[in-house]
């Protein structure tokens, strides 16, 4: 009954403004699904291959749409994965493009949820699914490759660790990126956005870091609970010749895993992300030696979603956490993959958004159906919003 019967492919805008693909399956009994994929900026070197939607939708509607329509089944998602995989024939999506599958895939899911009348995050994590959610990572101050004449580091983090639930979470956050705003007002320091909707201030690292520290104490006097900080350096993106570049001043690799455990330490930070290049294992081992007891060490870049790269961390003791971004590895099973190996060595998965996104809401079923323990998707803005309220509706919903 939920045998594919159709695959459509369009090209709709994301959140920067360009085309991205979204695509619709429907099923013989009337099930319907829509997804859409996201896009990166600071995206990793390993990452699948996001091609030009239009060539991605071309290449999707030869390959992949004859071997789904009448062959397989929207609800075992493993049967349309392994489809997508086969169409492609490539080991990165480089022929059909990770954004057309990605699309499919997602869409795929939520059309076997919708034969079975169940949310998609029961679909996805079964009945008897943890009770856990996912703690919001929210970026509140922002520059990188997400907003220029801003901060070298790409994401200061709201990590509200004390909310007694997902919705207390996210309204906090909501309060940190105002009380920075407020803050920056203050200081007399006008700040645009960035790409996520993070302010994106002409300060240095070290005010970044000033402001949000008090940015965070502020909401946590105010709402009685823990409220912590952390960070995505994106360190692949300020790593050049060697070296580790802010601004005009430089890094060897050593100083830069004492640079990154002082600021553990200093900021008590609960979340570090891409401290270090997407190639350097040794280094992240290195400092998850240092201060992995203290803070999440995560790998986006160095891991992208893939299980050969993540256990390759988990020989060499690269990293404690992994980021989960469907579009970088293709389909929901790789990255259901990802999390299984990830939670079976101890490692903490925190499923993310993307910088261009859309309003497609899979990933806060994603992380409640595998019990993720954090999932890192804006502060405000409607895209990011979106999977923030969506959360909020889901924990009401599994009550
Ligand atoms: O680096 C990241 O973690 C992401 C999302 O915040 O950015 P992008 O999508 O640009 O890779
Ligand atoms: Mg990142």
């Amino acid at each position: 009954m939920t045998l594919i019967t159709a695959v459509r492919l369009r090209r709709i805008l994301d959140s920067r403004g360009n085309p991205t693909v979204e695509a619709d399956v429907l099923t013989e009994s009337g099930g319907f699904g829509r997804a859409a994929a996201p896009s990166g900026a600071s995206t990793g070197e390993y990452e699948a291959i996001e091609l030009p939607p239009s060539e991605a939708i071309a290449s999707a509607r030869e390959h992949a749409v004859p071997r789904l329509v009448g062959e397989v089944h929207a609800g075992n998602q493993r049967e349309v994965d392994a489809a997508l995989h086969a169409a492609d024939g490539s080991e990165d999506f480089s022929e059909i493009g990770a954004n057309s599958a990605v699309a499919i895939s997602m869409a795929a899911a939520k059309a076997g949820a919708d034969v079975l009348g169940a949310p998609l995050y029961q679909h996805l994590g079964g009945a008897f699914r943890g009770d856990n959610f996912p703690i919001p990572l929210g970026n509140v101050i922002g520059g990188g490759e997400h907003a220029k004449d801003a901060t070298n580091i790409q994401e200061f983090l709201a990590a509200p660790v004390g909310a007694p639930s997902v919705a207390e979470a996210v309204f906090a956050n909501a309060e940190v990126h105002a009380a920075a705003a407020d803050i920056l007002d203050e200081r007399g320091v006008p700040a645009a956005k960035g790409d996520e909707g993070a302010w994106a201030p002409a300060v240095d690292d070290a005010e970044a870091f000033d402001i949000m520290e008090e940015a965070v104490e502020r909401v946590a006097d105010d709402r009685g609970f823990e409220i912590k900080f952390g960070l995505d350096m994106a360190a692949a993106e300020l790593y050049e010749d060697g070296e580790y570049h802010y601004g005009d001043e430089t890094k060897s690799v050593d100083e830069q895993i004492d640079y990154v455990a002082e600021l553990v330490t200093d900021y008590d930070l609960a979340y570090v992300e891409d401290p270090l290049d997407e190639n350097d294992y040794e280094a992240f081992a290195e400092l998850t030696d240092r201060v992995g007891d203290q803070t999440l060490i995560c790998g986006d870049d160095l891991f992208v979603t893939n299980v050969s790269r993540l256990q390759e961390g988990i020989d060499k003791g690269a990293g404690n956490s992994i980021l989960i971004k469907p579009n970088q590895i293709g389909t929901l099973t790789d990255a259901f993959d990802a999390i299984e190996l990830a939670t079976e060595h101890g490692y903490k998965s925190v499923v993310s958004h993307r910088s261009g996104e859309t309003e497609d809401t899979t990933i806060a079923h994603l992380a409640v159906a595998t019990d993720a323990p954090f999932i890192k998707t804006g502060t405000v803005q409607g895209e990011r919003t979106a999977k923030l309220n969506e959360l909020i509706r889901i924990a009401e919903d599994a009550v």
